[in-house]
């Protein structure tokens, strides 16, 4: 028997109530997508398409109205438990030091003080912050505070990361900067990573797998490629290669023209 996908969505819908009026708006259609123990995945498509809706239906911070989630093979009920999220937004807590935000989770967890300290620290080495554990969010940079929220995940060990854009903020040295990083420390680990994002670039360079979305409404995957670069990567290099080229047209023409019913919807939506 094949081993369970880490994580699987199987034919979900997701219908909000519209902002406006009265009516539903189906965000997500009929949309299926396994993501392999170990396998890193991105899905890109149009703003506004729905990539955080499926992210957050992987969370399990939000139930489909169709279709189930299958975590290692067993039905998601709630918050999904073996997963770890890393959003734009900033994820530290102001109030608390960098050693304190990785600890939290940790302690959360019911790993004894020491034990947690310990960890953290380790973690917050290995992200390159071994000497900031006693900054606070507001004394680091954009980077650093990146690093300490990426530090906060991966020390609470997660079979599956949940990455919506990331690291969208950053200014684009410390940004592939980072994305270097997630690839070293995911060769280390082997995680199953979900890496939303709406940069083709970013999303060929980090992935086994990419993954295109459709323009809204009702959005579902409208092409699948297998991204056959050798590992290690280093995300700048990558992109000059012959491949890339060729895998980036490739992808490209098939997203070109829902970023343009993408964008046109949005001018409608502003008009
Ligand atoms: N709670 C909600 N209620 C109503 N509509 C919603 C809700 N959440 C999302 N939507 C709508 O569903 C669609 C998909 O939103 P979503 O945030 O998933 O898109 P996205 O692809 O992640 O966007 P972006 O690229 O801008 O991050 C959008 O049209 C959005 O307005």
């Amino acid at each position: 028997m094949q081993a369970p996908a880490a994580l699987e969505l199987n034919g979900i819908t997701v219908t909000f109530r519209a902002r406006e009026g009265g009516g539903r708006y189906t965000a997500v259609a009929d949309t299926t997508l396994r993501i392999a123990p170990g396998e890193f995945v991105s899905v890109v498509g149009p703003t506004g398409c729905g990539k955080s809706t499926l992210l957050n239906i992987g969370a399990g911070l939000l139930a489909p109205s169709a279709g189930e989630v299958r975590v290692f093979g067993e039905p998601l009920a709630g918050i999904n438990a073996r997963a770890g999220y890393m959003f734009q937004a900033e994820a530290l807590m102001p109030w608390r030091s960098a050693l304190d935000n990785v600890m939290v989770g940790l302690q959360y967890r019911g790993v004894p003080q020491a034990q947690a300290r310990e960890q953290a620290q380790a973690w917050l080495a290995r992200v390159g912050l071994a000497d900031f554990g006693d900054r606070y969010p507001h004394q680091m940079s954009g980077g650093m505070r990146k690093r300490a929220a990426l530090a906060q995940v991966l020390a609470l060990d997660p079979d599956i990361i949940l990455m919506d854009e990331p690291f969208s903020a950053l200014d684009i040295q410390t940004r592939q900067l980072m994305e270097n990083e997630v690839l070293d420390l995911w060769a280390a680990k082997r995680k199953a990573v979900l890496f939303i994002t709406h940069d083709l670039d970013e999303a060929i360079a980090m992935s086994d797998r990419v993954v295109v979305l459709s323009a809204g409404p009702a959005t579902h995957p409208i092409g699948e490629f297998s991204i056959d670069l050798p590992r290690p990567r280093d995300v700048a290099e990558v992109r000059g290669q012959p491949r890339f080229v060729e895998l980036h047209s490739q992808i490209w023409g098939v997203l070109r023209e829902e970023v343009l019913k993408g964008y046109a919807q949005q001018l409608k939506k502003a008009a």
